[in-house]
């Protein structure tokens, strides 16, 4: 049986990433304010989208971080962040709430998304993912190399240079195996299993912009940065 070990040039590159990601996080904590007060559909549809425009600001500098992303071409650097802010966003909101919390938050948590405006056939593909997400109860590093792992996908639309971002994404994954080797001896498949999370969240991304359009409430108005990002308006 090899033994896996985490090189030191490994340990470097997920110090780098681990940082920036947790340094990178959201300010106020949405759940925080879900689960203190019910809102309206059209304070929810302004909450979310307050969030979410945070959420790219916030993507944008945490992805700055990951080694060699900079030194991408400048259009495939906007094509990684375009392709996966969405993805991002949702891994966020998953990891949100799947989250330790004191007895019937969790309830109470869903119970107020559920509510939310969201139409009704978004809620299993969504929870589901969710509850996918917190069956893995996955540690801060492998969240932090997830997210980066989701931004540097080569085959994302528009992307011209594939193998340039292969070359960054390869590196994250070996650590990322590695890590899970080491953390989680007695599950061989959670390395596959945690990968496979990031084709679930593809199909989220396709629900995205219907979720949005579909919120329940009319004239549904979207930032400048959101239009940018989200196939909205
Ligand atoms: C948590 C976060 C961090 C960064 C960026 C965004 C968000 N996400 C949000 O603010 C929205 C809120 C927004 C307010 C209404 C209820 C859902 N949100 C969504 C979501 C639902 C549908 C879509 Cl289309 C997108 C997101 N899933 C959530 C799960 C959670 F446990 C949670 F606490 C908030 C969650």
């Amino acid at each position: 049986k090899e033994k896996v070990k985490i090189t030191k040039e490994q340990q470097a590159l997920m110090k780098v990433v681990v940082e920036a990601y947790n340094r990178h996080q959201i300010p106020q904590d949405v759940a925080k304010k879900l689960l203190q007060e019910q809102y309206s559909e059209e304070e929810n549809f302004l909450l979310l989208t307050e969030m979410a425009t945070s959420q790219v600001q916030v993507l944008v500098e945490f992805t700055k971080n990951i080694p060699g992303f900079l030194s991408l071409n400048h259009e495939d650097q906007i094509a990684l962040l375009k392709g996966s802010a969405v993805e991002a966003m949702f891994l966020r909101s998953a990891q949100v709430f799947s989250r330790k919390m004191p007895n019937g938050h969790t309830e109470v948590l869903e119970e107020r998304i559920r509510k939310s405006g969201i139409s009704e056939e978004f809620m299993t593909p969504m929870f589901n993912f969710y509850k996918s997400i917190g069956e893995l109860h996955m540690m801060q590093e492998e969240q932090a190399l997830l997210t980066a792992i989701a931004i540097l996908t080569p085959d994302r639309p528009y992307v011209k240079d594939q193998q340039a971002v292969e070359r960054l994404q390869e590196p994250m994954l070996d650590v990322l195996r590695k890590l899970c080797v080491l953390q989680h001896p007695q599950e061989p498949q959670y390395f596959a299993r945690l990968l496979g999370r990031l084709t679930e969240l593809r199909t989220l991304n396709h629900y995205h912009a219907e979720m949005l359009t579909s919120w329940r409430m009319n004239d549904h108005k979207f930032t400048p940065l959101l239009c940018e990002i989200w196939d909205v308006e």
